[in-house]
């Protein structure tokens, strides 16, 4: 028996739970955030999501076999085809225009997470880049379900960020989120306990700069 995903999680527990439970993810179930923390969020987030779409172009630079390098396509087009078109809707209706996201300043918080995801890609592997890769999509989908749990959370009309939590408690995101999973178990059950060390300093990494993100959101940090 080698290692799973759920290793990862539990090697940094404190930290996993920091980014799923967080202020920022509190206050969005309970409906509560402010308008102004939400928008700068969402204004980041834009730019977030046009480094992801890069990285899964490195991604399929990456990749060794023809299956990993139709998987780094399908995931660069769900974020540059579905994604970002979906974002660029839900930032209209909150008041911020195309022009607005395509004209403004990264935040250090965005640049930090970006680029850590970009480095760790071009100087390691495929496996480096999918485990710098998972917080942000297991733990998107983990926050909604955990959203979904809690006493405080509210649903329908009566929460303006109900649409946020429906997008990740949805089918196809959950089952992306399983797909990967899927594919990381496949990969960590074969690591030797010094490369699932490394592996883990990657995810515990790029989960401190989820926790960033979420706080640059809060306190609307440039
Ligand atoms: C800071 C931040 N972290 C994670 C996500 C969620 N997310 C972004 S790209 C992607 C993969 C989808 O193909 C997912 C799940 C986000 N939006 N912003």
């Amino acid at each position: 028996m080698g290692y799973q995903f759920s290793d990862l999680t539990r090697a940094c527990p404190r930290n996993w739970r920091a980014y799923i439970e967080h202020d920022f993810v509190r206050q969005l179930g309970a409906g509560t955030l402010e308008d102004g923390a939400f928008r700068h969020y969402l204004k980041q987030d834009y730019l977030f999501l046009i480094h992801f779409g890069r990285a899964y172009a490195l991604a399929a630079y990456k990749s060794p076999t023809l299956a990993d390098l139709r998987q780094a396509l399908e995931g660069m087009k769900a974020i540059i085809d579905i994604e970002l078109g979906l974002h660029i809707d839900y930032c209209r209706q909150w008041g911020v225009s195309e022009q607005e996201l395509a004209a403004l300043p990264e935040a250090r918080a965005t640049l930090a997470y970006t680029r850590y995801v970009l480095d760790t890609g071009s100087r390691g592997d495929l496996l480096d880049l999918h485990v710098a890769l998972s917080p942000c999509l297991v733990g998107y989908g983990e926050i909604a379900n955990w959203l979904n749990a809690q006493p405080f959370t509210r649903r329908g009309a009566d929460n303006p960020f109900d649409a946020w939590i429906a997008m990740y408690e949805s089918d196809e995101f959950q089952q992306a989120m399983q797909a990967e999973v899927a594919w990381l178990n496949e990969r960590l059950s074969e690591v030797s306990p010094a490369r699932f060390a490394e592996l883990t300093t990657i995810f515990n990494d790029a989960t401190r700069l989820e926790i960033d993100f979420w706080q640059m959101g809060l306190d609307r940090a440039e």
